[in-house]
């Protein structure tokens, strides 16, 4: 059992916490510099104590996480420096760029103190304590950065702490785990902000854009409604990294411009094919990042009862659903639901008998 403190209650530490909580029983005590998110804290028995004096409660903890913006967790490490410890502790981190807090942190000169970075590649376009989850981070990947003073032991000692999150551990250098996540992460929320921003111009011309906005502007910009003031802390504190991508992103517009322009529908088909290609792969099981599962689309009618049709048949034959979906449901017309499974094999049990039933499903390749 262990002392363990998290600073910043957000959707992130709250997330933390509240695995923690479920499953383990070290003392929890959170930290955070609004009164409400701490009272709230309190009330859900998401931690054991909450605290307003971060000095003194990291000098008694064994495992600090600190899980504030990226910017302020760079602030705090910076306060840790000057801070006497006397005993040992095994500090961590949920910051989404990691190049910053990794040089801040090797700079820690108390022998007592082991930074080891952390990132859940997990989170939701919601923000603050009230939307955690105890299970946010259960399959992601969860990128460890250690610091050149953190030993084997130590990696160790985190990854069993952080062993109920029921994530996938890999570790990467700052450098490495920066230039990763801006291309996968940070540069498509710039780009999804920025489509709904291109689509907001039009619609001064064309009143009617937002009941057009279907299933698949919809999915390419859920990312955009995400917290602005972390997002924005994000992007300059990846900034070099983003600004090259923004012009390998130019590269890539001209190029399709040049192939509209000169009429190259082959090259444009090649273009499209290799981006689905690689695009499936991702699916892929064992391959990460995106956790893999196994979909089942099935057309339901939109009336009543249509869903929860689907799923008593599923739960009669003792098939789990890891997931369901509905992706288009338009009235008096055929939605689609994507049912997810973590077994190829419940995957094929429900196609079978949902087509006994006289559904039309379809596997997901
Ligand atoms: N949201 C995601 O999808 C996601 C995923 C992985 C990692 N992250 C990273 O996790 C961290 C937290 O993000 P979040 O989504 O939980 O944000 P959040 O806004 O939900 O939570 C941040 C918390 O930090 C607190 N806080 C802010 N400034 C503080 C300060 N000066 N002192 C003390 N507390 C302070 C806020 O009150 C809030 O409770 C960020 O570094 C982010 O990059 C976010
Ligand atoms: O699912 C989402 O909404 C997220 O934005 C999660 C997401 C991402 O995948 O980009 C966002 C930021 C994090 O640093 C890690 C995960």
């Amino acid at each position: 059992m262990k002392k363990v403190l998290i600073a910043g209650l957000g959707l992130i530490g709250g997330s933390l916490a509240a695995n923690l909580k479920n499953h383990t029983l070290h003392e929890l005590t959170g930290y955070d510099h609004d009164p409400q998110t701490l009272k709230y804290a309190k009330d859900q028995q998401i931690v054991d104590h909450v605290t307003s004096d971060f000095e003194r409660a990291i000098q008694q903890a064994d495992v600090c996480i600190l899980a504030c913006p990226v910017s302020i967790t760079v602030d705090l490490i910076a306060r840790i420096k000057t801070m006497p410890f006397k005993r040992p502790i095994v500090i961590t981190d949920v910051a989404s760029v990691k190049g910053n807090v990794m040089a801040m942190a090797e700079s820690i000169a108390s022998p007592y103190v082991t930074f080891i970075g952390g990132h859940p590649m997990a989170g939701s376009h919601k923000k603050g304590i009230q939307a955690a989850k105890s299970h946010l981070f259960e399959n992601a990947i969860y990128v460890l950065s250690p610091t050149k003073k953190a030993t084997d032991e130590h990696i160790a000692q985190l990854k069993n702490l952080l062993q109920s999150t029921q994530s996938k551990f890999v570790v990467l250098d700052a450098m490495e785990h920066d230039e990763m996540t801006s291309v996968i992460s940070h540069f498509p929320h710039l780009v999804a902000s920025a489509l709904v921003n291109q689509a907001h111009t039009w619609q001064e011309k064309h009143p009617m854009i937002p009941t057009l906005a279907a299933g698949g502007f919809r999915d390419i910009t859920r990312i955009a409604s995400s917290n602005p003031s972390m997002w924005q802390d994000i992007f300059f504190q990846n900034k070099t990294i983003l600004s090259r991508l923004i012009d390998d992103w130019m590269h890539e517009m001209k190029t399709l411009k040049t192939l509209l322009d000169h009429d190259d529908q082959a090259a444009m088909y090649h273009y499209l094919e290799q981006a689905r290609e690689y695009r499936d792969g991702l699916d892929r099981k064992g391959k990460g990042a995106i956790p893999a599962f196994y979909d089942l689309y099935v057309d339901i009618f939109d009336q009543s009862g249509a869903l929860e049709k689907v799923i008593s048949l599923l739960a009669k034959a003792s098939i789990s659903i890891k997931n369901i979906e509905i992706l288009e449901i338009r009235e008096g017309i055929t939605g689609v639901l994507r049912i997810s499974f973590t077994s190829q094999e419940d995957q094929l049990a429900s196609h079978r008998l949902l087509v006994k039933e006289g559904y039309e499903t379809m596997l997901e390749a």
